[in-house]
């Protein structure tokens, strides 16, 4: 059997006396699109960024491995050679472009980490890599936009540059925090069916972190929930029942539990706790 994409093993982390994760553990394999979910604060976030190192757990807090290396060990980082930095492509809520270049440009900086190190450098990029940014963007519906700047655009549109430039990484795994948070609903919309057809035609490993259960339950198959820093479900997404929702929200008086569509409520009642 393959070596799982993530393993998280007895992660914890404290800010001060504050205990935010708890004893995290789980494993995604290759080309799994789970969601990540729970309320506002349970550590989904945090949860994240320890994948990528961003962030380092407690020192008898847990591992990390990404595709069998090692992230973080008891509260130490291990440090990644640039091409395995690349091949997690992390997509954060605010976009993180360089609002003053063009969106081409934003687009080739995904490309970076992947070129030799003066040529990355100089930020010279050959014909070749402005060819694959092309396609990247004509990829994400953008393809029209590629000489304006990128602070001229929508959120939505911004987003998918932030996509589009995953892609330049050729990311294997592919982590994002609050896509669209900042979305509206046809934005959002957007981002996320973007995504899903990365994830089924590539075959990349995609983790979403989420507050709309509705999405959540219509495009990816698997939910990891946090509760308070804990571990609260974890499997197949059909398993999220009302009940345990309800539970998992409790007193949180949320959007989270906004009444379902019909259209948007492709859920399986198959009742697996993992
Ligand atoms: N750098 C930090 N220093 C101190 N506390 C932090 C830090 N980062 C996060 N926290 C705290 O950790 C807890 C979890 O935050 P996190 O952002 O991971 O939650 P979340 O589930 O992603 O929330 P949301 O859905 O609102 O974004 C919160 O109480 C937050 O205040």
């Amino acid at each position: 059997m393959s070596i799982p994409s993530i393993i998280v093993e007895r992660l914890s982390k404290t800010f001060g006396r504050s205990p935010v994760l708890r004893d995290i553990g789980f494993e995604i394999h290759a080309g799994e699109m789970v969601a990540l979910i729970g309320p506002s604060g349970s550590g989904k976030s945090t949860l994240l960024r320890h994948l990528v190192g961003l962030t380092r757990a407690d020192r008898h807090g847990g591992r990390v491995r990404l595709q069998g290396r090692e992230v973080q060990a008891a509260g130490r980082l291990v440090s990644a050679r640039r091409h395995e930095r690349c091949r997690v492509g992390y997509i954060f809520q605010q976009f993180n472009l360089v609002g003053r270049l063009s969106v081409l440009t934003n687009v080739l900086v995904g490309r970076l980490g992947r070129m030799p190190r003066g040529r990355a450098l100089l930020a010279r990029f050959t014909e070749a890599e402005r060819a694959m940014a092309r396609r990247a963007l004509a990829r994400v519906g953008l393809a029209q936009l590629a000489d304006q700047r990128a602070n001229t655009l929508s959120g939505g549109q911004m987003q998918r540059v932030a996509i589009a430039r995953v892609l330049m990484q050729d990311a294997e795994i592919i982590l994002a925090d609050e896509p669209i948070a900042s979305l509206d609903p046809r934005s959002a919309q957007e981002v996320m069916q973007i995504l899903q057809r990365i994830h089924e035609e590539d075959g990349r490993t995609v983790v979403i972190t989420l507050h709309q259960v509705d999405v959540a339950r219509r495009f990816c198959k698997r939910a990891i929930a946090l509760k308070d820093g804990r571990l609260y479900f974890d499997g197949p997404i059909g398993g999220l029942t009302d009940a345990r929702l309800t539970a998992l929200y409790d007193n949180a008086g949320l959007d989270e539990l906004k009444p379902r569509s019909p259209a948007t409520d492709l859920a399986a009642p198959v009742g697996a706790l993992g």
